[in-house]
C-alpha cells in the first residue's frame, strides 16, 4: 500500500461524546473494517478498562484477512520504572504484535499536564518504547500536540520525536490533538520535520477547525504514509479526520493506493453499518457516503447532468459504493420529472404539454406545504396517477371519529370508515391509542379481507412539522410517515391545516403503495 490507513474509531473514536462500544460491537467492528482492508486498526485502551482488556483477549479468535490490531496507550507515567507502570504492563497483556503509545510533544503540556520536567518526558518516551520493543513489539510513538508544540518551542517538539525515533519507533505520528492547526502550517512544518525525521511519519487530525482531512491530506503530499482517522469522523469534541473522505480522496484524486483493489466500493456500506452499531445517526450530507451526496435537487444541475454526469459529481458515486439519487421538488425542471419517470418506468420521453402540466402541479402542491423530497413513495404514486398508470386500491365514503376524554381517564379514539372496494362496501369501526391509531387501525380492518397482504407492514416512524407556526392551533402541518414490511421501507407524506386530515393522506399513500408495490412483483 502507499499510504497505511490506521484506523482508531475503536479508541480515539469512542471518545466521542454518545458513543459507547459494547465488546461485541467492538469486534463486528473490527470485522467490517477488515472487510473493507483496512491496514491497522487500534481496537482500544487496554489499561483503560475491563472491556477494552478482554476485547484483546477475544479479537485473536477473529479469521482477519487483512488488519492488524494495535493497542494503545501512554508513555510510563514521571517519576516510576517502566515494570510499575500499569498502562505499559496492560499493553502486554493485550498480546499483539504492534502498540501505539502517546507521549507529550508540547512544552507546555510536558510543564503544566504531566506536571513533570522536560528532561523526565524524553527519559519516558525513551524508555516507554525501548520496553515495548524489548518485549518484541512494533512500536508507533504518537507525538501528542505535535504542532502546537512545534510552534511554541520547535526544539523541544524534535527532540521529542528524537527521543521515539534513536530508540527505534516505526513511525513517528505528528498529532494535531487540539485540532485547530491550519493547513498551510501542517504543510510547512512538516516539511521542516522532514530534514531531521528518518523514520516514517504518520498524520493524526483533529476536527476543531473542520479542517481535519484537509490537513491528513496535506501531510500525505509532504511524505506522510501512515492516516489515522475514524469512520464517519468520530471521536473527541468535534471528532477525528474521517477516513470516509480521506479514503477516496487519496484513492481516487491523489492515485494513493490504500485499500485492496475493488473494496472502496464496500466505503458506503461500511460507513453506514458502523453508524448503525454506534447508533449514531448517519448525516445526510457527508461527503462521498452520505445518502445525499449525490442527490440533485436544482433544475440546471439535473438537466445537465442528464446530458453528462461530470457537469455536477466530482466522482462517480459507484465508485464508493454510493448512488446517484435526483428530487422533485418545487425547483425541478422537467429534467428532474423527466429523470424520475425513466427511473420509474414510466414513458415521458417528450418534453411535451402534460409533462409540463405535472411538473407545474407538482410546484403548486410544494407551496401548499407538500413536501416529495423525503418522500419517494407518494411522489411515485402522484407521477404514476399522473401519467395514468395507477388507480388507489379504495375510495373513502365517509369517516367519523369519536374522541373522549372522561374525569379520571385518559382521552380515547375510536375510527369508523366507510369505503368501497370495486362494488363492495365496507363498514368498520376501531379503536386506537390517539386519533391517527384509530384511523389506521380502522382502515385496515375495513380493507384486509381484500388485501390481506397489508398485515405486513407497520408505520415505522411519524414525523409532524408545522409549517405556519404564526398561526397558532390553525396552522398548516406537514405530516411525513414512514412504513416498513420485512424487505424496505417507504414514505409519504400528507398536508393540512388539520393533521388528522394530513395524516390520513400519509396512511393512504402509505397502504395503497404497498398494495401497488405487491401488484406490480
Ligand atoms: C490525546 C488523547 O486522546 S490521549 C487518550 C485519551 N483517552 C483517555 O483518556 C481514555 C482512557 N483513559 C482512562 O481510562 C484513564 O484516564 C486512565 C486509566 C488512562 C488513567 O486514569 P487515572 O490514573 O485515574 O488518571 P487520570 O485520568 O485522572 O489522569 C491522567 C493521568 O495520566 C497522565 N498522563 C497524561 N498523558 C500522559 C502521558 N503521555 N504519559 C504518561 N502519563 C500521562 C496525567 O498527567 C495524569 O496523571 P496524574 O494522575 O499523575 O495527574
Ligand atoms: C494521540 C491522540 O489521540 C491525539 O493526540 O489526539
Amino acid at each position: 500500500m502507499d499510504v497505511l490507513i490506521y484506523d482508531t474509531t475503536l479508541r480515539d473514536g469512542a471518545q466521542g461524546e454518545g458513543l459507547s462500544f459494547s465488546l461485541d460491537d467492538k469486534l463486528k467492528i473490527v470485522e467490517k473494517l477488515d472487510y473493507l482492508g483496512i491496514a491497522y486498526i487500534e481496537g482500544g485502551w487496554p489499561g483503560s478498562n475491563p472491556k477494552d482488556l478482554e476485547f484483546f483477549n477475544q479479537v485473536r479468535n477473529l479469521d482477519l484477512k487483512h488488519a492488524r490490531i494495535t493497542a494503545f496507550g501512554s508513555t510510563r507515567k514521571p517519576g516510576i520504572g517502566v515494570k510499575q507502570d500499569a498502562n505499559l504492563q496492560a499493553l502486554q497483556q493485550a498480546g499483539v504484535a504492534t502498540v501505539t503509545i502517546f507521549g507529550k510533544a508540547w512544552d507546555f503540556h510536558v510543564l503544566r499536564a504531566l506536571e513533570t520536567t522536560l528532561e523526565e518526558n524524553l527519559n519516558m518516551i525513551r524508555e516507554s518504547i525501548s520496553y515495548l520493543k524489548e518485549q518484541g513489539m512494533e512500536v508507533f510513538f504518537d507525538a501528542e500536540h505535535f504542532f502546537d508544540g512545534y510552534k511554541n518551542n520547535a526544539n523541544y517538539a524534535l527532540q521529542v520525536l528524537q527521543a521515539a525515533q534513536e530508540v527505534g519507533a516505526g513511525y513517528l505520528v505528528l498529532c494535531d490533538t487540539n485540532g485547530g492547526t491550519l493547513s498551510w502550517e501542517i504543510e510547512e512544518i512538516i516539511k521542516e520535520v522532514q530534514k531531521y525525521s528518518r523514520v516514517p511519519l504518520g498524520i493524526h487530525a483533529h476536527n476543531d477547525s473542520a479542517s481535519a482531512v484537509g490537513n491528513s491530506l496535506i501531510a500525505v503530499r509532504q511524505g506522510c504514509s501512515q492516516v489515522q482517522g475514524t469512520i464517519n469522523g468520530y471521536g473527541e469534541r468535534c471528532g477525528n479526520a474521517d477516513l470516509c473522505s480521506i479514503i477516496p480522496n487519496l484513492e481516487l484524486k491523489m492515485d494513493k493506493r490504500v485499500l485492496p483493489p475493488g473494496n472502496l466500493k464496500r466505503l458506503a456500506e461500511v460507513s453506514h453499518y458502523i453508524s448503525e452499531i454506534a447508533n449514531m445517526p448517519h448525516h445526510n450530507n457527508q461527503p462521498f457516503v452520505g445518502y445525499g451526496a449525490f442527490a440533485h435537487k436544482g433544475g440546471i444541475h439535473v438537466n445537465a447532468l442528464l446530458k453528462d454526469s461530470l457537469t455536477y459529481e466530482h466522482i462517480d458515486p459507484e465508485e464508493v459504493g454510493n448512488h446517484r439519487r435526483v428530487l422533485v421538488s418545487e425547483l425541478s425542471g422537467l429534467s428532474n420529472l423527466l429523470y424520475k419517470a425513466r427511473e420509474l418506468n414510466i414513458d415521458i420521453n417528450n418534453y411535451d404539454h402534460e409533462t409540463r402540466r405535472v411538473i407545474k402541479q407538482i410546484k403548486e402542491m410544494e407551496s401548499q406545504g407538500l413536501q416529495f423530497e423525503g418522500a419517494d413513495a407518494s411522489l411515485e404514486l402522484f407521477l404514476r396517477k399522473a401519467f395514468g398508470q395507477y388507480e388507489d386500491f379504495f375510495q373513502l365514503k365517509n369517516l367519523k371519529l369519536i374522541i373522549e376524554k372522561n374525569e379520571d381517564s385518559p382521552i380515547t379514539a375510536e375510527a369508523m370508515v366507510k369505503l368501497t372496494i370495486g362494488e363492495k362496501t365496507f363498514h368498520t369501526a376501531a379503536e386506537g391509542d390517539g386519533p391517527v391509531n384509530a384511523l389506521d387501525n380502522s382502515l385496515r380492518k375495513a380493507i384486509t379481507e381484500v388485501y390481506p397482504e397489508i398485515g405486513e407492514m407497520h408505520l415505522s416512524d411519524y414525523k409532524v412539522r408545522v409549517l405556519n407556526g404564526n398561526e397558532g392551533t390553525a396552522a398548516r402541518v406537514r405530516v411525513l410517515i414512514e412504513s416498513a414490511d420485512q424487505k424496505s421501507k417507504w414514505s409519504t407524506v400528507g398536508v393540512s391545516e388539520n393533521i388528522i386530515e394530513a395524516s390520513w393522506q400519509a396512511i393512504v399513500d402509505s397502504i395503497n403503495y404497498l398494495l401497488f408495490k405487491k401488484q406490480i412483483t
